[in-house]
């Protein structure tokens, strides 16, 4: 089967903001996080995939359609909760509802249901009179349901207090669990992209750092506490010294050496998520 989406040498700018060069393939059952500092191009990803903003070069499919073409037909195989949503606040959820279901053939009424009491939405009230937690749930609660192959969210958690991340996590494992779906996020929650993100797509400032499988990203870092002072020397993999700590972005060449010169570490361990980011950002 093909790629769910493709893109390939996406560039664009924005000022003097310079996205790209990004490519990126995204594999049926896989959810693909964009993680990077504030402006380093995340929702501009997801716009441009929407054809929200048109690249400078480059170009996306979404199952093997491009999206800056002349057909639009592509836009019903695609789900995008934006951030923030513009234009909602005068209606209801039931009413946006109404405007909403009836463009997505697979439209599920009963996930629908189910989201709305498991996240307890108020229907009747208007999108500006609920908390920005519960215009979060309600803005999901109508875009699951859409069951499209693609979905795209942008930080679609930042005001969901604890117990509402938890009932996203499971939403979202339920939607993957048909394994023929794929999903980009954007999320500054490392536990989101913790428990789901299956590949890390890295931007710095526009820059494409890579895209990683996160079990890999997992591995690739480690730090050392040596008894002994740090020889002065560089040592192989070495990122970051401090004192008698060094953190390695090559652990088997790190071990290596230690191996030869007869270097014993006290301690060592991996790094957490958010501290792997940092570096690869910053
Ligand atoms: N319409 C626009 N005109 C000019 N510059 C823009 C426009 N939209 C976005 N930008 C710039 O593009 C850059 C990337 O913005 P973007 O919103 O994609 O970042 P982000 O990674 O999603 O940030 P955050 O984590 O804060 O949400 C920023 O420097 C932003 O100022």
């Amino acid at each position: 089967m093909n790629g769910i989406m493709e893109i390939s040498n996406l560039e664009k700018g924005l000022d003097s903001f310079h996205l790209g060069p990004i490519n990126l393939t995204l594999e049926p059952g896989t959810i693909t996080a964009l993680v990077g500092n504030n402006g380093s191009g995340k929702s501009t990803i997801l716009k441009l995939i929407m054809n929200l903003v048109k690249p400078d070069k480059g170009n996306i499919k979404v199952l093997n359609k491009f999206v800056h073409g002349p057909d639009e037909g592509w836009k019903t195989t695609v789900s995008y909760q934006p951030q923030p949503i513009i234009g909602w606040n005068a209606f209801s959820g039931r009413t946006l509802k109404k405007f909403i279901a009836p463009y997505y053939p697979n439209w599920d009424e009963h996930l629908f249901e189910e989201m709305v009491k498991r996240f307890d939405i108020s229907l009747d009230k208007k999108f500006i009179h609920l908390s920005p937690g519960s215009q979060q749930k309600l803005c999901l609660a109508l875009t699951l349901p859409k069951n499209t192959p693609l979905l795209l969210l942008d930080e679609p958690t930042t005001f969901m207090d604890i117990p509402a991340k938890q009932v996203f996590l499971d939403m979202i494992v339920a939607w993957m669990e048909r394994g023929d779906r794929a999903i980009v996020m954007t999320s500054h929650q490392s536990s989101d992209i913790m428990k789901l993100a299956d590949y890390l797509c890295v931007l710095k400032r526009g820059e494409w750092v890579g895209t990683y499988e996160k079990e890999a990203l997992n591995n690739m870092f480690k730090r050392y506490w040596l008894s002994d002072t740090l020889p002065e020397e560089r040592i192989p993999g070495e990122l970051l010294r401090t004192n008698n700590q060094i953190i390695s972005n090559n652990p088997d060449d790190t071990e290596a050496y230690f191996h030869n010169q007869h270097i014993k570490s006290s301690s060592q361990a991996r790094l957490d998520l958010e501290e792997i980011i940092t570096l690869l950002v910053e």
